[in-house]
């Protein structure tokens, strides 16, 4: 862990609230503002930090955890006020933000000049949740998962701004929350991001959007094919809206792909027993199977696929946690966990995910210690 330092952050919604809540449990101090009072005392309330309403007393690392269209103003305002801090945002678009502080420094009237640039860093947790504000902030949301590292860059001559201590604070802070850093330019993130995470909130916007007038029977078949396809449906529209517009042409780019494959798919359902239909069926399952066994796994590991043992427990409050303890005292570690209700019973099943080698380890011990497991 990199040494205790003093945090300043700026926007305590879900992410600067979580991080808040992370850098707390590292042992780091933390200060915490927003425009909003309540976002701010409820921040403070959950142990993200302490509320401060005017300056901070000289952070050496500010975090913009604001919505996007307002970042780079306020990375712009911490600069200035902070002039021994290094200033990092978390925003889920770059270029813009990048484009939009040259622009800043580069008017004789503001108070940045480009040197500030120096200080600052353009970062990107890859984790989050589909809910908003402090009270949906999680400490843990960062363990194991990437946080892109974009330093400053002068456009033309692609010289780095960003000094290699204001990257070290910025790379600490991702380690120091237990996310995998990587590192790469504001462009190539903005890129990779369109197809990683904006084509998904597309997709299943698009998806969830087909459920507004569904018949109740219909919706009463709802099984975890589509919650898993429709989860971030419910992510704030507010924040969508700055995300897609700032990252429109990338985002186009992927659409012209899908769209190709939706018409494709179209014409070939409109006659399925046609000559070949069935082979191009298949092929468009198998194209998704090809690419969904590409997702890497926790940490950038290779990707993996685990074993799942389901116990069934009776559906009352406690169990969950029985279950999870007797794992623990089988010494298995949990790589992912899911319940499920059986529609009419009192029951429930819990489908622990563990390495497959360790399957028939934690079955035999959870059988033992009395729980009816099925494999
Ligand atoms: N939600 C996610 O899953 C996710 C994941 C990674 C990164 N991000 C990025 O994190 C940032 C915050 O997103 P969030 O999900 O925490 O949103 P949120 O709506 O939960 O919180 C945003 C907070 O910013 C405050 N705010 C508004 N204007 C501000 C200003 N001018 N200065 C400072 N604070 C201001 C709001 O009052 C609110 O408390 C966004 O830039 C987003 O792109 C979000
Ligand atoms: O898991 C979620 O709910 C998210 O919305 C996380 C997610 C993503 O697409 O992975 C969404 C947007 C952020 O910029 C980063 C992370």
């Amino acid at each position: 862990m990199a040494e205790p330092s003093s945090t300043l952050i700026r926007g305590t919604g879900l992410l600067g609230a979580s991080i808040g809540l992370a850098l707390r449990a590292a042992g780091h101090q933390v200060w915490l503002s927003d425009p909003s009072p309540s976002a701010a005392a409820i921040a403070e309330d959950i142990g993200a930090g302490t509320r401060i309403t005017q300056h901070a007393p000289d952070p050496d690392l500010v975090v913009i955890a604001a919505p996007p269209e307002v970042t780079a103003v306020e990375v712009a305002a911490a600069l200035s006020r902070y002039r021994h801090a290094v200033v990092v945002d978390i925003a889920s678009v770059k270029a813009q933000i990048l484009n939009q502080l040259l622009a800043t420094a580069a008017d004789p009237d503001a108070e940045l000049v480009t040197e500030d640039l120096a200080r600052y860093v353009g970062t990107h947790p890859m984790a989050g949740r589909e809910r908003s504000g402090p009270v949906a902030a999680r400490g843990e949301l960062f363990t194991s998962m990437p946080w892109v590292i974009c330093p400053a860059v002068e456009p033309t001559t692609g010289a780095q701004l960003s000094t290699a201590e204001a990257v070290r604070r910025a790379t600490d802070l991702g380690r120091d929350l237990g996310a995998s850093v990587h590192r790469m330019d504001a462009v190539t993130h903005d890129e990779s991001v369109a197809l990683t995470s904006h084509l998904p909130q597309v997709a299943a916007s698009l998806v969830a959007s087909r459920l507004q007038d569904a018949a109740d029977g219909a919706l009463a078949l709802s099984g975890n094919g589509l919650r898993d396809v429709t989860r971030i449906a419910a992510s704030d529209p507010n924040l969508w809206v700055q995300i897609l517009s700032a990252n429109s042409r990338s985002v186009v780019d992927l659409l012209y792909g899908l769209r190709d494959d939706v018409e494709r798919l179209i014409s070939t359902l409109e006659d399925p027993s046609a000559s070949g239909s069935q082979a191009d069926i298949a092929q468009l399952v198998a194209e998704g199977n090809a690419g969904v066994v590409r997702i890497p796994g926790k940490h950038g590991a290779p990707p993996q696929s685990f074993a799942v043992v389901t116990v069934i427990v009776d559906d009352r409050p406690g169990q969950i946690a029985a279950v999870l303890n007797d794992v623990t005292t089988a010494g298995v570690n949990v790589e992912d966990l899911r319940m499920e209700h059986s529609a009419g019973h009192q029951v429930g099943m819990v489908e622990l995910s563990v390495l497959p080698g360790r399957r028939e380890e934690l079955a035999q011990a959870l059988t033992e210690m009395g729980w009816k497991v099925v494999l």
